[in-house]
């Protein structure tokens, strides 16, 4: 390598000669040079001279900020040194990728440049040698601890990227001085913020199971992620075909690790193969081992066929053509293996809808509202943030003992009974009410009980009454945020949710020790939600597949997903439509959970209510009474005399709730048939309850 050349073209001349002469000695390989300029590397690549003599490699220093162009020697220099690297296949290798050089700030603590890097998730050094890679320059890193770590992460940079980082030499000396920076408002200019599905692109991607007959010609095409389009829930893939916008579904990520070692491991196969010294043996090994024939040897053996007719090698070209025939055979019986691991959707991230400015919100709002549209689902990262989520949590924490086993709708609509039946649903939970917008007297909600005249506070009045909305000031706060979403933005986007009137009350859910929901749809039956909406408060260590508690969804037609309870996410769902589970939770796991009405269908809910009771609300000692005895009627320890003493003891308003729950026509048709009850009649009973109104 020569360092800093000789300024005398005649030095210059002499000191190559020597290392030339390393050459012709065989001592060495190949020559190399660093901080040449455009006419010294002009003189050492001159036609008269020997390729292999011309410098291999040329060492330059490659900053955003200084792309080689220390050295420069005219206006011009710069521009016509990296023509003649590209043009003459001279390797690039870019040295001082973090130094300050003459400018007034190192590359590793330009705002841009870690602003770029913080939306890939990556350091700003990952960024820089990914940067320079992209560039079509060799890094060269040290072993200070910010270069040894620089290649950790596979980074991938749109190309849009790379010209930005590029184009940061021109801004050199002058803008990036910090006084000047605010000045050209550089951030607020050039900072973008991370996009959904930032880290897959560039990476390669296979289309595949497309129907239409446009299609169907795309099927097995190979290109790569160029971006991801909210408003379509489609990925822009560069083809061959040109660039197309297709769904994840029909899309799957090609591993390029496993390409690569698949070309290597042909390139072994038909080493093998021509070592058998005759083509009937060749022949007879690739027909035991047709496993191994893949389409990555049916390259390798057309490439070498080419290069046998090339260089006119008949016996080669005559024994690889027969190769290519049987190859080709093997691979015409061998079943297409579909590659069928769809490309996740990319979760929607909330955190600049709150930060940044009002456009990244209505992005959002407009992200949603289309998922919700196209899928009848959404989920949005960092809905509330973690420090809310823990502040949340830690407020609720007081009221862990007013938790109480969660309860299904057992029977009739009107008339069945909220039972506990821990094997379909086993979380724990705790109502808040109030901040409705509707007046009481509508009835438009649907709670636990009596409705405090305004603010938030536990429902039922024996638990913590007096606290009044002051109580919860964390958790107004998140459901204000979650309101807002919905009521001012959601409802005038999505069709749907155009009459949507109300919520219900908040409900707060625990599921720890194994505790689940079995697969269920939230309103089966016409009661006016319309909307579900969670939003987790798990906060600590990330969740981890062995945790459990994920809502696993069933979207119609599609195979079931699976969401981690993850700090801060919002999940909104279609409640009528979408069926959904929570798998056993072997952590601890607490969400918010509340439904949005659609006014029409809950007022005819509400009248329906009101009419089949004969206009009268049941009574809630009444009604309590009844839940209380079909739930001792279905737990383990009743015997059937007890059962038969207690309905004895039920009054009459009491008893016609368990005889539609029961399914008899009236009270006294009740009473005789719980009379008749056998232990064999208890436990079939208690078996098929659980399963109702359940998928
Ligand atoms: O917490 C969840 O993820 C879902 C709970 C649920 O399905 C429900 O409460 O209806
Ligand atoms: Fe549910």
């Amino acid at each position: 390598m020569l360092h800093r050349p000789p300024n005398s073209d005649d030095l210059l001349e002499e000191v190559w000669a020597v290392l030339e002469a390393e050459v012709h000695a065989g001592r060495t390989r190949c020559l190399g040079a660093s901080n040449i300029t455009a006419a010294q590397l002009e003189a050492l690549t001159r036609p008269s001279r020997k390729q292999e003599l011309w410098p291999a490699l040329v060492q330059l220093k490659c900053s955003p900020f200084h792309q080689g162009g220390y050295f420069v020697d005219s206006p011009s220099g710069l521009t016509s040194l990296w023509h003649q690297l590209r043009t003459k296949r001279v390797v690039p290798v870019g040295i001082s990728l973090f130094n300050p050089l003459h400018s007034c700030v190192s590359p590793l603590e330009e705002p841009l440049i870690s602003a770029w890097a913080e939306d890939l998730g990556c350091s700003s050094a990952e960024l820089l040698a990914h940067w320079c890679r992209s560039a079509g320059v060799c890094p060269l890193l040290r072993c200070a601890p910010h270069h040894a770590v620089t290649f950790r992460r596979e980074v991938h940079l749109r190309p849009p990227l790379v010209a930005a980082l590029s184009s940061l030499a021109c801004l050199t000396e002058t803008s990036f001085c910090p006084a000047l920076r605010d000045d050209l408002a550089l951030r607020k200019s050039c900072k973008r913020t991370a996009q959904r599905g930032d880290s897959l692109y560039g990476r390669l991607a296979e289309v595949h199971s497309l129907k239409s007959q446009e299609g169907q010609l795309l099927n097995g095409q190979r290109g790569r992620i160029l971006s991801f389009e909210e408003e379509t829930g489609r990925w822009q893939v560069d083809l061959l075909a040109g660039s197309r916008k297709i769904r994840g579904a029909n899309l799957a990520l090609i591993d390029e690790g496993a390409a690569a070692a698949t070309a290597e491991s042909a390139g072994a196969f038909l080493k093998e193969l021509l070592s058998t010294g005759g083509s009937d043996a060749m022949l007879q090994l690739l027909a035991g081992r047709r496993s191994d024939v893949t389409w990555a040897l049916l390259e390798t053996v057309s490439a070498n066929l080419e290069n046998a007719q090339a260089c006119g090698h008949q016996r080669k070209q005559q024994v690889l053509q027969r190769l290519l025939a049987e190859v080709k055979k093997v691979l015409a019986s061998q079943q297409p293996t579909p590659q069928t691991v769809p490309l996740p959707m990319p979760p929607l991230d909330a955190s600049a809808a709150w930060q940044g400015p009002a456009a990244a919100s209505r992005r959002l709002l407009h992200a949603v509202s289309c998922l919700l549209e196209a899928q009848g689902y959404a989920i949005c990262d960092n809905f509330a943030s973690p420090e809310d989520v823990r502040l949340l949590a830690a407020e609720l924490a007081a009221y862990d003992q007013d938790f109480e086993t969660a309860k299904i709708w057992v029977g009739k609509q009107a008339s069945g009974a909220q039972l506990s039946v821990p094997t379909v649903r086993s979380d724990r939970i705790f109502w808040v009410c109030g901040e409705h917008r509707t007046p009481a007297r509508e009835m438009l909600w649907d709670s636990a009980g009596k409705q405090p005249t305004a603010g938030l506070a536990p429902c039922r009045p024996e638990v913590v009454m007096e606290k009044t909305t002051h109580g919860f000031p964390r958790l107004r706060a998140t459901m204000n945020r979650v309101d807002d979403f919905v009521l001012h933005g959601l409802a005038k986007h999505v069709s749907r949710l155009s009459g949507l009137a109300e919520r219900s009350d908040a409900m707060v859910s625990i599921y720890d020790g194994g505790a689940r929901f079995q697969k269920h749809v939230d309103n089966p039956n016409k009661d006016g939600r319309v909307l579900t909406s969670i939003v987790y408060l798990n906060s600590g260590e990330p969740w981890g597949a062995d945790d459990g508690g994920q809502l696993r969804m069933f979207p119609e037609g599609e195979p079931p997903l699976e969401f981690a309870p993850e700090t801060g996410r919002l999940v909104l769902f279609w409640a009528d439509r979408l069926p959904h589970e929570v798998l056993p939770a072997k952590r601890r796991r607490m969400a918010l959970t509340y439904w949005w009405f659609d006014r029409t269908e809950r007022e005819a809910k509400v009248q329906e209510l009101a009419d089949e009771v004969g206009n009268q609300r049941l009574k809630v000692s009444e009604e309590s009474l009844a839940q209380d005895f079909i739930a001792f009627m279905l737990s383990d320890k009743s015997s059937p005399a007890e059962i038969v003493q207690k309905a004895h003891t039920l009054p009459a308003k009491a008893l016609s709730t368990v005889a539609t729950v029961v399914g008899a026509a009236d009270g006294q048709e009740a009473l005789e048939g719980i009379g008749r009850l056998t232990e064999s009649d208890l436990s079939r009973l208690r078996g098929s309850m659980g399963k109702m109104g359940l998928q």
